[in-house]
């Protein structure tokens, strides 16, 4: 049930801001904004998500740390969640009373303490975890049920399907469904739109930025996007920072792993997979059909060290070459930065779309040349944003920002905000 926002029920009325404020100095009270006060109303239990949650390293760990220690509610709809289900790969908990603060520590503790040679070569298999139909169906029973993927697992479109149609909302970290042949990324949406259920990703662009959120609100409205220009890589923006100032190639990679900025395996960052995977999630939210095979990529480094079987050994062999190239941008007055650009040209009927992404040097007064450590920037070009883009800017990538972004979805969900129909109008509305 659906709490009541009805401040008349508030004792304290609408004034009750300044009535809890009165004991404070005198300029907390001149700072007090009258604003009507939410409260619970006594005998309404706040509405409760339940969360199952796939994956507990950096950015699973996060959500469900932050998922068990909320701050007290005080505007609002009072809304609770509850982690009622926890898997990784080996194996999981589910209790239907909840895990608390301690419960998902441990959780998360058990992993890092059993975590053995294989968290070097992680599983992107399809997730299966335990008794994954059974368990679907004792989260579809609860209230406001909710799976959330923070995994890297391929082949989660069937999942994400599968829990939609039971009646279960999908809020995803992993953007692998997302970049999936449209045809089964497809069913995803088709699967929500007829359960009525959310389906949420803003954490797969920009991490806990608001990239997904801005770029639908441009398309709802009847924007026009001609171009998309964005830092998208966390981690290739840290090392490319760390390389300017003078640190080796293979040390900025393992410090970019030890931080939570790269994916478990950090080739898909340095292959600019990643980057090419959230270029192709913006696209197709202007409604573009365009798959990854589509993107003009070229790697961060050379495909002979993605190759190699042993990463780190190969990328200490590039060490030189990287300080040397680094050297003679210095001596130009340039950066290197890691780009992605959607360009849209053309009408709805009859469009262009064209998406790079790869390395790029750029002059020391170029915006993405500013960013520091893991900062992403994504500049959007539309009719009404012509002259001046729209700039979305900071951290994107780390466990602590993706996790506010998984839980702000969560709470979208369960305020029950519109959902969106992905790529309606966006790619010429004024057409
Ligand atoms: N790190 C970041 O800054 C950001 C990450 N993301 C996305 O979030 C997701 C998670 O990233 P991150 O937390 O860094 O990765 P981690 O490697 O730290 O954690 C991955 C978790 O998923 C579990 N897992 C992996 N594969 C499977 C599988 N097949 N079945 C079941 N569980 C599985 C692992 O299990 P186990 O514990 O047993 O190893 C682990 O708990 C990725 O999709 C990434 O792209 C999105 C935005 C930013
Ligand atoms: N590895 C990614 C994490 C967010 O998607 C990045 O570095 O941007």
């Amino acid at each position: 049930m659906q709490p009541s926002r009805d401040s008349s029920r508030d004792p304290g009325g609408p004034k009750s801001d300044v009535v809890a404020t009165a004991e404070r100095s005198k300029s907390d009270v001149i700072a007090t904004v009258e604003t009507p006060k939410f409260v619970p109303v006594p005998g309404v239990p706040p509405r409760c998500g339940h969360l199952f949650v796939l994956g507990a390293g950096v950015v699973g760990a996060e959500v469900l740390a932050q998922a068990t220690s909320l701050p007290p509610i005080e505007r609002g709809p009072a809304l609770d969640l509850k982690v009622v289900g926890v898997a990784r790969r080996r194996g999981g908990a589910y209790d239907v009373r909840g895990f608390d603060r301690a419960a998902v520590a441990h959780i998360v503790s058990e992993r890092r303490a059993t975590a053995g040679s294989d968290e070097v070569a992680p599983s992107t298999n399809a997730i299966d975890f335990p008794a994954r139909s059974t368990q679907l169906e004792a989260l579809a029973r609860l209230s406001d049920p909710v799976l959330v993927d923070c995994t890297a697992a391929d082949g989660m479109e069937a999942v994400y399907e599968e829990a939609l149609l039971r009646g279960i909302h999908v809020v995803t970290a992993n953007k692998k469904a997302l970049v999936a042949r449209r045809d089964l990324t497809d069913r995803i949406f088709a699967a929500a739109a007829k359960t009525g259920r959310s389906f949420r990703y803003e954490a797969t662009v920009g991490a806990g930025l608001p990239v997904i959120g801005t770029l639908q609100g441009l398309v709802r409205t009847g924007d026009r996007v001609k171009s998309i220009e964005c830092a998208l890589s966390g981690t290739l923006g840290y090392i490319a920072n760390e390389l300017s100032k003078g640190v080796p190639l293979s040390v900025a990679v393992a410090t970019a792993k030890s931080l939570g900025y790269t994916e478990p395996d950090p080739r898909e960052d340095l292959a600019g997979t990643d980057v090419a995977r959230k270029a192709v999630i913006l696209a197709r939210e202007l409604g573009i059909p365009l798959e990854l095979e589509h993107v003009t990529l070229t790697p961060f480094v050379p495909q002979e060290a993605l190759d190699a079987p042993d990463l780190e050994a190969a990328l200490v062999g590039y060490d030189a070459t990287f300080a040397a190239r680094m050297a003679e941008l210095r001596t130009r007055g340039e950066r290197l930065v890691y780009l992605a650009r959607i360009s849209v040209e053309g009408t709805r009927a009859a469009y262009r779309c064209e998406v790079k992404v790869g390395p790029v040097a750029v002059p020391q007064d170029h915006p993405a040349a500013t960013l520091d450590g893991p900062t992403a920037l994504v500049a959007f070009t539309t009719e009404r944003y012509g002259s001046s883009p729209l700039v979305v800017r900071g951290a994107g990538a780390g466990g602590a920002v993706t996790a506010s972004a998984v839980l702000s979805d969560v709470f979208l969900t369960l305020s029950g905000a519109p959902v969106s129909s992905r790529g309606a109008r966006g790619v010429a509305a004024s057409s």
